[in-house]
């Protein structure tokens, strides 16, 4: 699991491990360990051109450390004090006795720029004067120091001009920032740097290969179908009947035992998956609205008649206007949640994680807001988010067979929060593995399914 923290408890945890421990000792490991990734990054230090931007506290002395220890190793390293009078005093010195030297600017195109205008303790967009610095820079990529300076590191936000890294290195734990869009875009690839920190509960998770290994529904030796679970999809109309078809194909991944389907689409369905069952009857989870049009909202009102878990999608979350009284997963995309909270599009694009936290309390169920970064918020304040997945699953019926795979979880007895945060990273992974690097489609993303379960449990 990976775990992202708030400010309050990182400073909390680093409070109580300065307290125990020689002074700067933290942040000397947190240069060593920034410097260790510069030089990964370039991939030498001697004679590499390194340029710092140091801002006015501990994010900047960090920048500081680590540029002295660079400049031991051979590199030239110059850095531009965005506030001169507060810049950290015992990193300035060291940086100057390894041979180190403060710039009023940038004097040539340095190889790296290391990011010390502000860490945690950043507020709002970067001031006009780093904003205009970075600008000038252009290209050159920067290894950003804890978070990429202008993002909001608790919210994911990005409220003004910000730093767009190559690599961002953190320490003691990721921060919320670094898991949530649009300031997760910022950070390029995250490096952590273990400090020792003793840690609560994290903020924000992101399940990893083998958590999602260890929740994956097995079969028992004696299992039969129906012990192993049944799922019923109600998807797909005259119009949309393509979608039933996805929906199903993410639900038969061999996950459960048995897929019933119920919709407007019974030929296809039986054409294209010869073992679904067509008609009503007893299941363990309903996914209903895919694809589903003017139809969604009577197949709600029938799947919930069954009184079982739920997976809403599409056209059945315009017709959701009142807690269920089941438990449910929603799943909708960022056009999708926003006309479920009467709030433009963009809005809640700028901030996922708020709006996702809001729909899962506003609705009393699980929510999933599809994106580069998927969210699942529980209503109790928990969230998972997913960070495996192509840019190429941005494409039509893919969101048709998650709520299928989402299903199917459900119906295997994951619980919503369980069922979304691993249907969604298998999704990613299967996209991922049918992608290889091109383009793919929704059917491709369903047949790597199996797949990838295959390479899990190996
Ligand atoms: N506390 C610790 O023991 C450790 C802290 N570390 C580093 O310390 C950082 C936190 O240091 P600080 O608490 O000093 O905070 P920061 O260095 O993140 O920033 C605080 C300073 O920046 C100014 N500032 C805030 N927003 C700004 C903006 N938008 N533009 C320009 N200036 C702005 C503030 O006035 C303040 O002077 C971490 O991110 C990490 O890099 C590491 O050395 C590890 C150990
Ligand atoms: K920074």
């Amino acid at each position: 699991m990976r775990s992202a923290h708030t400010v309050e408890q990182v400073r909390a945890a680093e409070a109580e491990l300065m307290a125990r421990m020689p002074e700067g000792a933290l942040m000397q490991r947190a240069a060593a360990g920034l410097a260790y990734a510069v030089v990964e990054f370039l991939g030498r230090s001697y004679g590499a051109r390194v340029l710092l931007l140091v801002g006015a506290g501990n994010n900047g002395g960090d920048a500081l450390y680590a540029g002295a220890m660079l400049a031991g190793r051979g590199a030239g390293v110059e850095a531009v004090l965005l506030a001169p009078e507060h810049a950290h005093a015992g990193g300035l010195a060291a940086l100057r006795a390894a041979g180190g030297r403060v710039v009023p600017g940038p004097r040539s195109t340095p190889d790296v720029v290391v990011d010390g205008i502000v860490g945690i303790g950043g507020q709002g967009g970067l001031r006009p004067e780093a904003a205009a610095l970075v600008a000038g820079l252009g290209d050159v990529p920067v290894v950003a120091v804890d978070t990429p300076s202008g993002v909001d590191v608790d919210t994911g936000r990005i409220e003004g001009p910000h730093v767009q890294a190559a690599v961002t290195v953190t320490f003691g734990t990721h921060k919320v920032a670094h898991l949530v869009d649009p300031a997760a875009r910022a950070c390029g690839a995250v490096h952590l740097v273990d400090l020792g920190l003793d840690l609560p509960p994290a903020a924000v998770t992101a399940l990893q290969a083998g958590d999602v290994t260890a929740m994956l529904p097995v079969p028992e030796p004696t299992a039969h179908k129906y012990t192993r679970g049944v799922v019923g999809v109600r998807a797909g109309s005259q119009t949309y009947p393509g979608a039933a078809v996805l929906c199903v194909a993410g639900a038969a991944t061999g996950l459960v035992g048995m897929v019933r389907y119920v919709g407007g689409a019974d030929d296809l369905v039986h054409a294209t998956h010869p073992e679904v069952v067509v008609g009503a009857g007893q299941v363990q989870a309903w996914v209903v609205g895919s694809g589903g049009g003017e139809g969604a909202a009577a197949a709600l009102r029938e799947a919930l008649a069954d009184g079982v878990p739920l997976v809403l999608d599409a056209d059945a979350l315009a017709a959701l206007d009142a807690p269920l009284p089941v438990p449910a997963l929603l799943t909708p995309h960022a056009g999708e949640l926003a006309r479920m909270l009467d709030v433009d599009r963009t809005e809640v694009e700028a901030d996922q994680l708020g709006h996702a936290r809001k729909a899962a309390d506003r609705f009393g169920c699980v929510v999933l807001l599809k994106g580069r970064h998927t969210l699942v918020a529980h209503p109790d304040g928990r969230v998972r988010a997913t960070t495996v997945g192509p840019p190429w699953l941005a494409t039509a019926g893919a969101g048709d067979v998650l709520a299928g795979l989402c299903g199917s979880l459900l119906a295997a007895g994951l619980d919503p929060f369980d069922a979304g945060s691993v249907g969604s990273w298998l999704h990613g992974a299967a996209a991922a593995a049918a992608s290889a690097g091109g383009p793919l489609q929704a059917g491709d993303v369903a047949a790597a399914l199996p797949r990838v379960c295959r390479a899990l449990l190996a």
